[in-house]
């Protein structure tokens, strides 16, 4: 989708274990937010600069989107970005998803999460500021509808197979099919994604289904 990005300036990696990523944040009136509130929504975990969600929102009108990132001004500039896009079925939010997620999806009509080329933290003292952790699984089987599914994607190995370990570790959570994806389900690639097809680099991708809350 061709159209000026604003230049955001940040740092690369923000820890979101610090204190700072754990006050409480309010949760938006949807029906505020969304044209159409009561639409199956998907979630991005870690949206970055939002153009992944800015293409499938503009495909997929049916269905609403919400990308969930940590570093404010992305977030502001995403809005920006879908504003000047006339998008009314997508939204950015500001939020620590190991701190928020919980009371974020109340009542939400949840159909699909991707987490996709989650920052690796590749030392081992760092792991535990992983995205992927056993609570947020727990908050996304609690949350999603029955046979909604979580899409994860990946260029380190050793990042998808922790991800994946975490899912097939919640009963309520199938692989779907049971091993990597050969190709993304999405129509659109995500910044990341573009860059590592570019070098030439393997993606790791997995779908899990939610068979039970
Ligand atoms: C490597 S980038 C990938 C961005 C995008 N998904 C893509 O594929 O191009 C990971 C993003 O996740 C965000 N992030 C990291 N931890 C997070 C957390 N706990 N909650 C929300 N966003 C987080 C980072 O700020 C960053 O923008």
């Amino acid at each position: 989708m061709g159209d000026r990005t604003t230049v955001v300036r940040l740092r690369q990696h923000v820890n979101p274990l610090s204190r700072r990523f754990q006050q409480e944040v309010a949760v938006p009136d949807w029906s505020r937010i969304y044209a159409i509130a009561s639409q199956p929504l998907h979630l991005d975990i870690g949206s970055a600069r939002g153009t992944f969600l800015l293409q499938m929102a503009a495909l997929h009108p049916e269905q609403n989107f919400l990308g969930l990132e940590i570093r404010y001004p992305l977030v502001v500039a995403a809005n920006e970005r879908r504003d000047r896009h006339g998008l009314l079925n997508l939204h950015y939010l500001w939020g620590n998803a190991n701190a928020h997620l919980g009371r974020l999806l109340q009542g939400v009509p949840l159909q699909t999460v991707s987490i996709q080329f989650p920052d690796p933290w590749f030392k081992r003292r760092h792991h535990k500021r992983r995205v992927v952790t056993p609570d947020l699984v727990a908050t996304l089987a609690q949350h999603l509808c029955p046979g909604g599914r979580v899409i994860l994607q990946s260029d380190v190995l050793e990042v998808a197979v922790a991800m994946v370990q975490q899912f097939r570790a919640h009963p309520a959570f199938a692989a779907s099919p049971p091993d990597w994806l050969p190709q993304s389900p999405w129509p659109v690639t995500t910044e990341r994604e573009q860059y590592v097809l570019a070098q030439g680099l393997p993606v790791y991708r997995w779908q899990g289904v939610l068979l039970r809350p």
